[in-house]
């Protein structure tokens, strides 16, 4: 998508063809800074310190990481502890591990010395990936939008509430719950946008308001418990949310908090869609509540707030009383029973087994393998 005008992706290889370029989210939206990543240990920290974040960027990012690490060493041991030491980044995004085990399919087989090249090949091709199936999230996402408009007979402007950021800046290009919106925008369609603004990181205020800004899609940002309060009085006309990792028969793990508007939604009738590339699929499990690890992360995101200061000034705040103890969940799961439809890049499907198999029927045979 587009920042100052200029298409521009998440991530990508410099011009020496080696060393490896991200935006700095952290800097988001009082900066717009690129960082060149030369090492393993580089693209690690980048991963948990959220530098690039959002489950297929995560994967992307990580499958650049194995590239660096074969830079220095590209014998058998350094590519296993390569993809330890990636996978250990964050727990619960599952594209992390689909991205390092499409990078270890690929190279495990090759001599050391053939590595280093098929390796940014394959990282390429799987970011070139990315972009094409959030492309096709869209496309078959933009029916669902016209579908809600043609609802409210053609009148006012289309009004999806999202939460997190699940946009281009999660992603190669594009985004999965945001790419609907981009094409729908770009088509003309009045689209306005309900932005969470996903405490504690903040990435709807910081992340998702400022790329639709940049495209020039309309929106308003809001706080994170508003969204019950709208649908109540018909001011959401669907959700469209993303996910970190989506079970065998629907389950969905996304930022914290969306379990809540999934309820908030059926409540109200306003239907729930979940945005989601088949990566994002972990067919070894069904049941999501149980099942997928859940993300604490460092209190300091809770007890302290960023900002910009009137000079300019970027600092970050002390929001609680001194002392309080915290406890700072990442994710939670909403069942498959709280969600609509599956938006994928094979079309929309109900969130079951049967829904996900009607669109991957090829998975029938390898469920349960962990393949
Ligand atoms: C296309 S992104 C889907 C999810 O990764 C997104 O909604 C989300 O929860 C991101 O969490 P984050 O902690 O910012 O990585």
């Amino acid at each position: 998508m587009k920042v100052h005008e200029q298409p521009t992706r998440t991530i990508w290889v410099e011009a020496d063809g080696t060393s490896v370029g991200i935006i700095d989210q952290t800097r988001l939206p009082h900066a717009f800074v690129k960082v060149r990543l030369t090492t393993l240990e580089a693209v690690a920290h980048a991963i948990r310190s959220m530098q690039v974040r959002g489950a297929p960027l995560i994967g992307a990012a990580a499958a650049y990481g194995i590239c660096l690490a074969l830079r220095e060493n590209a014998s058998d041991e350094a590519l296993a502890r390569a993809h330890e030491v990636l996978l250990a980044t964050r727990p619960t995004a599952i594209n992390l591990r689909w991205a390092l085990e499409e990078m270890r399919r690929t190279l495990q087989p090759l001599s050391p010395a053939g590595r280093l090249a098929e390796a940014y090949r394959r990282a390429a091709a799987l970011c070139d990936e990315d972009v094409a199936l959030n492309r096709s999230i869209g496309s078959h996402g933009v029916p669902l939008l016209e579908a809600a408009w043609a609802r409210k007979g053609k009148q006012g402007r289309i009004n999806v509430l999202t939460h997190c950021n699940a946009g281009w800046l999660a992603t190669v290009d594009w985004g999965t719950a945001l790419a609907p919106v981009y094409l729908a925008h770009d088509a003309g369609l009045p689209v306005h946008v309900w932005v969470d603004e996903t405490r504690p990181r903040n990435q709807g205020a910081s992340l998702t308001a400022w790329e639709l800004g940049q495209h020039g899609v309309p929106h308003t940002v809001i706080a994170d418990n508003v969204g019950g309060h709208l649908m109540q009085h018909g001011e959401v006309d669907l959700c469209i949310v993303g996910t970190d990792r989506t079970t065998a028969r629907g389950d969905v793990a996304n930022k914290i908090g969306t379990y809540l508007k999934a309820l908030a939604a059926q409540d109200n009738g306003v239907p729930f869609y979940v945005a989601l590339p088949s990566p994002t699929i972990d067919w070894t499990l069904e049941d999501g509540v149980r099942d997928i690890p859940i993300e604490q992360r460092d209190g300091t995101e809770l007890t302290h707030i960023s900002g910009r200061l009137a000079s300019g000034e970027v600092v970050s705040v002390h929001v609680t009383a001194p002392g309080s103890p915290v406890a700072n969940y990442g994710f939670d799961v909403t069942p498959a029973r709280l969600v609509t439809g599956l938006i994928t890049e094979r079309g929309v499907c109900a969130a079951s087994s049967e829904g996900l198999l009607s669109l991957f029927p090829e998975r029938r045979t390898v469920r349960g393998t962990g393949t």
